[in-house]
């Protein structure tokens, strides 16, 4: 008998490739067979970052589509992209699973696509494939998403998405306040780009209605508040390359894993991590105030500077930044994160906290300092810095900067506080007994898995 077959298909975003990719890891060491689709422009890049062929499951077959954009435009203009996306890449879809199908014998039985994708439910169902959606981002930011027409006829946000005034909503007690200048859709690119995205969330939400299952990296103990909104939101997170025996894969640039051995020299619980995952841009103004702020904490530090951080060719770093810094700093382009973090040199996290960053902190009980660029940051800031109490903002001067000493202060201020670290080890304990001895993440996963062999 053939092996069960599924199809994987993320958001291309690297926060979106590197969850899906893990959720397809563990359909694999469990014998299921992944058809694993990219982006043709994220494909090439991931193959090209891939260190070590075993890091993917040779079960795991990576495939890719066009995404509609030509290869010189820019694919950090979401409005851009997801127009382009959802004009082509459904056609593009189906042609994959016909020839796919048409060449197998084990054909596919299901399709796993990115809450953000809702077009690839409507493919799925259109070709009588059973059909599961992951949502990568956080369960807060779902029920932020589903309650959109709702704000529309509370007259918190126009029927384009754009809100009518500023205020601060609360979807529910047990979960962070939300300010609607910063509400995942209003606070990227332009006016334009701002209805493209919030039109998209409709049609994903119309879309979300065809899942037979809906699951996310999240878990009953991080966001219960969140999850009880959308009692059919089952989390099998933290997703993490440790909770299995593997490292994780579907990175866009290769690791440098040279930052492991610096940590190894480090004393322990010392480290300021400094990273802004894959979308924050810099102008050279504040790149530079953070290297000074980085030079003023006096502490170590590792720093990613990807090469797009600024729109500068030549990241220039202050004149004898790196003179002065010596072994003090170590600075490299893509950082093996889930290892950094999980390493006992860590103190802290200096974070731009997508998801998956402030999952990866909690699930190794980092504090963070929080430095939000977009989307759904903002939120999960308000997470960490209201509701879970494990990190500090850093806040803007009156001319839009964050200084070296507003660096320096909450660098000293949530290293010296050591409730921060406490009430990070609680949250870290409490997130991971959903993946460990048969807890509730495990228990969704198992009956996920269940669901998917029963064909
Ligand atoms: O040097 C680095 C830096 C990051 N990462 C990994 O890259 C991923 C980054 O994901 P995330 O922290 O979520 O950031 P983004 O790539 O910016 O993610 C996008 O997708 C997320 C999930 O929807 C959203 O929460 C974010 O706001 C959105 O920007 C994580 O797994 C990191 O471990 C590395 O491997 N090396």
């Amino acid at each position: 008998m053939g092996k069960t077959h599924v199809l994987a298909i993320p958001y291309p975003a690297q926060g979106h490739v590197i969850p899906l990719m893990e959720v397809a890891q563990c359909l694999a060491e469990n014998g299921i067979k992944v058809t694993f689709v990219n982006t043709d422009f994220n494909h090439n890049r991931i193959e090209k970052a891939l260190q070590q062929k075993g890091d993917i499951n040779e079960l795991i077959n990576l495939v890719s589509i066009a995404d509609g954009l030509e290869l010189w435009e820019d694919r950090n203009d979401l409005g851009k992209l997801t127009e382009a996306m959802i004009k082509l890449m459904p056609e593009k879809l189906e042609t994959l699973i016909e020839t796919i199908n048409g060449t197998v014998s084990d054909k596919i039985v299901c399709i796993i696509t990115d809450y953000g994708l809702g077009w690839a439910l409507e493919v799925a169902k259109k070709m009588e494939i059973r059909r599961a959606a992951f949502l990568p981002a956080s369960v807060a930011l779902l029920t932020l998403a589903i309650n959109v027409l709702k704000l529309v006829d509370d007259g918190i946000i126009d029927s384009a998405g754009i809100p009518l005034k500023k205020q601060v909503i609360q979807l529910s007690p047990d979960m962070p306040e939300m300010n609607t200048e910063n509400f995942a859709w209003t606070c990227i690119g332009d006016v334009t780009t701002q209805k493209i995205l919030f039109q998209s969330i409709l049609q994903n939400n119309k879309a979300a209605k065809l899942a037979d299952w809906l699951i996310c990296n999240s878990s009953y103990e991080l966001e219960p508040g969140a999850l009880n909104l959308v009692p059919n939101c089952l989390p099998i997170g933290p997703l993490l390359a440790s909770n299995r025996v593997g490292n994780s894969a579907g990175y866009f640039w290769p690791h440098d894993s040279s930052c492991l051995e610096w940590l190894d020299r480090q004393l322990s619980n010392s480290v300021i991590y400094v990273a802004f995952g894959s979308f924050t841009i810099f102008d050279q103004t504040q790149f530079q105030e953070l290297a000074f702020g980085l030079e003023l904490t006096n502490r170590p530090f590792l720093w990613v500077v990807r090469q797009d951080i600024t729109h500068d060719i030549d990241q220039s770093y202050p004149k004898g930044f790196k003179e002065r810094v010596k072994n003090r700093g170590k600075m490299v382009s893509w950082a093996p994160q889930q290892r950094v973090l999980s390493h006992p040199s860590v103190a802290c996290f200096m974070s731009h906290c997508g998801w998956n960053s402030t999952i990866e902190g909690i699930s190794n009980g980092v504090p963070f300092l929080c430095w939000p660029y977009f989307a759904d940051q903002f939120l999960n800031q308000s997470y960490i810095c209201d509701h879970w109490a494990i990190g500090l903002d850093l806040n803007k001067d009156e001319s839009g900067i964050i200084t070296q000493e507003e660096i320096r202060n909450k660098v000293e201020h949530l290293v010296n506080d050591r409730n921060y670290k406490t009430r990070a080890l609680n949250l870290q304990a409490k997130t991971m007994s959903s993946v460990t001895g048969g807890g509730s993440s495990q228990k969704n996963f198992s009956n996920f898995l269940d669901w998917i062999k029963d064909n």
